[in-house]
């Protein structure tokens, strides 16, 4: 069995003339959460249409699964959340289930299960149209697990919940992860990707920007040192660790010192500045955060203003 679940290869979609994914290439590999992370706008629904053969791209390829997505035997392993799904309203949670396991040709013997693994199952009597928003997305995610699929795509899985909300569908996907089955969600939201992705890849205008794991995404990890007088701390610091391993960090009246190196180093670092007669304040490692990386690789921030989320 390959580790590979989806392989996009130089994957586009043209709709006029706008090209709203541009020759992405990614890579998504069995058991692992995936991150497609980016701006509205950026691609993400349409790229996920495409894995999930609900839209024919203009070029390039998408291979689920070792198959062409939209082929039979692709569909019946995989479940998806993509747009929200549609729910009779007077029926209760566990009746739509039915309706859809039915549609699949599945028993009803998983509906438990499935209402069960989303923490549901208590409440799988009442109507869909008395569910919270949370308890609504979470039913769309137990009838894409119905029939066990091993690659869930989830598009914008936490858009609209609250913070407890949000904190129950990570849960769930790390749990779903844990079992074996392989996910993939898009957001716009980088703490939620940042705290809950194995693996991230980022879209910007249709391309794919960078692909990797969080950490590696981030990139080293840097020593912030608060130190006075900061002109010597800076002197001692490029002579520690290379000139071009030092800047100065502008940050409400009190100026810093980041120095590109690892934790390793905070004990010489402080002895030498102590050494020159520096008062060592603070000195701590940071790790850029995904909105900085966003940043940098874009030039462009990653948060909407509110409410432009959809
Ligand atoms: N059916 C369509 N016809 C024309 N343009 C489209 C169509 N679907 C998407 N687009 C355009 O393609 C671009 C990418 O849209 P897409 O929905 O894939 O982005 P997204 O990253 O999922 O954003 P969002 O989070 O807002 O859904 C957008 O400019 C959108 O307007």
């Amino acid at each position: 069995m390959t580790d590979t679940i989806v392989r996009t290869d130089a994957l586009s979609k043209r709709y006029g003339d706008r090209l709203a994914v541009d020759s992405v290439s990614l890579t998504v590999r069995r058991g692992e959460v995936y991150g497609f992370l980016g701006p509205n706008g950026a691609g993400k629904t349409t790229t996920l249409r495409m894995v999930l053969g609900l839209v024919r791209p203009t070029s390039g390829r998408a291979v689920v699964l070792g198959d062409a997505p939209g082929s039979p035997p692709v569909v019946a392993r995989v479940g998806a959340l993509v747009e929200g799904p549609g729910f009779y309203p007077y029926l209760s949670g566990r009746d739509n289930l039915r309706v859809m396991a039915r549609y699949q040709r599945l028993d009803d013997r998983g509906v438990d299960a499935v209402l069960d693994r989303v923490d549901l199952r208590s409440r799988g009597g009442d109507r869909y149209s008395r569910y919270s928003l949370g308890m609504k997305q979470r039913l769309g995610v137990a009838a894409a697990l119905l029939g066990d699929p091993d690659l869930l795509v989830l598009d914008e899985p936490t858009n609209g919940l609250d913070p407890a909300g949000m904190a129950d569908m990570r849960a769930l996907l790390v749990d779903v992860a844990a079992g074996g089955q392989t996910v993939v969600l898009s957001s716009h939201l980088l703490a939620e990707v940042q705290e809950v992705c194995d693996r991230v890849g980022v879209i910007a205008g249709g391309r794919l920007l960078a692909e990797g794991t969080v950490a590696e995404l981030r990139g080293a990890t840097a020593v912030l040192l608060r130190a006075r007088p900061l002109d010597l701390a800076l002197a001692v610091a490029m002579r520690v660790s290379g000139d071009d391993a030092v800047e100065v960090v502008h940050g409400g009246g009190d100026d810093a010192l980041r120095v590109h190196a690892g934790p390793e180093l905070i004990p010489q670092l402080t002895r030498e500045l102590v050494g020159a007669g520096v008062d060592v304040l603070e000195a701590r490692t940071v790790e850029r955060s995904l909105e900085e990386v966003f940043l940098a690789m874009t030039g462009a921030p990653m948060t909407q203003p509110a409410g432009s989320a959809r």
